[in-house]
């Protein structure tokens, strides 16, 4: 099997995996994957995550042009420019699971910070996320705001509407992903209980044992638009 192959057959493997999960119903989010030689792999639009077929996949060249495959998702621009900003990404992820959607529409998220350190993994995994404001789904303006954020999150939540997540390799963005779900559940069960969070000494050893760059508190994101 070629790896282009390999690599339609990995989307199609975590798409109906996310899917199956319940992590984002009907056939909301997409996927993208970074190639070689410049060009994309990308999910359809309007197409199940669960029941992708991998010859269905759009092919895109490194100038954004459909090769083959059906009409790519219409998040193009939203892939494109976290991409851009994060230079070492070779793979994305939007979903619209359900409390990562919820977290996003609280009045109290930290656009710099929109989950506190609750666990190791989180951060690990996630290395912080940030809030962008609302745009209607589609819509290039997204790719300003994404660029605003200068390439210091590769985990951002869109408002009202979902995670995306960039990774260095699919299964990386998937597990990053599922752990902003994991954390987004945690704070809303936990939410004005009070409760105890990794102390900033907790979270320095954590950047220096695993090597983590995370966002300075005072980095901005910004969070109105229009
Ligand atoms: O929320 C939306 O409409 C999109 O962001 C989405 O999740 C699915 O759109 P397509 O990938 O174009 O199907
Ligand atoms: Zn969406």
């Amino acid at each position: 099997m070629s790896d282009e192959s390999r690599l339609r057959e990995e989307i199609c493997r975590y798409g109906r995996s996310l899917f199956e999960r319940g992590l984002t119903p009907g056939s909301s989010g997409n996927i993208s994957l970074r190639l070689p030689d410049g060009g994309w792999l990308v999910t359809p639009t309007n197409a199940s995550l669960g029941f992708l077929d991998p010859a269905r996949i759009s092919r895109l060249d490194d100038a954004g042009r459909l090769v083959s495959g059906d009409k790519p998702t219409k998040e193009i621009p939203l892939h494109s420019a976290l991409y851009e900003s994060r230079s070492e990404a070779k793979a994305i992820v939007h979903l619209h699971s359900t409390h990562a959607v919820a977290v996003s529409m609280l009045p109290e998220i930290d656009p710099r910070q929109v989950l506190p350190p609750l666990t190791p993994y989180y951060l690990m995994r996630t290395g912080g996320t940030a809030l962008v404001p609302y745009y209607r789904p589609g819509d290039p303006a997204v790719a300003d705001a994404i660029r605003g954020l200068a390439g210091k999150y590769s985990s951002v939540l869109l408002a009202n509407h979902g995670p995306v997540v960039a990774g260095d390799s699919l299964e990386g963005a998937v597990f990053a992903t599922e752990e902003l779900e994991e954390t987004a559940k945690l704070y809303l069960l936990l939410r004005n209980l009070n409760p105890r969070q990794l102390s900033p000494g907790q979270v320095a050893d954590l950047v220096s044992h695993f090597g983590l760059t995370l966002p300075e508190p005072d980095d901005h994101a910004g969070h109105d638009h229009g």
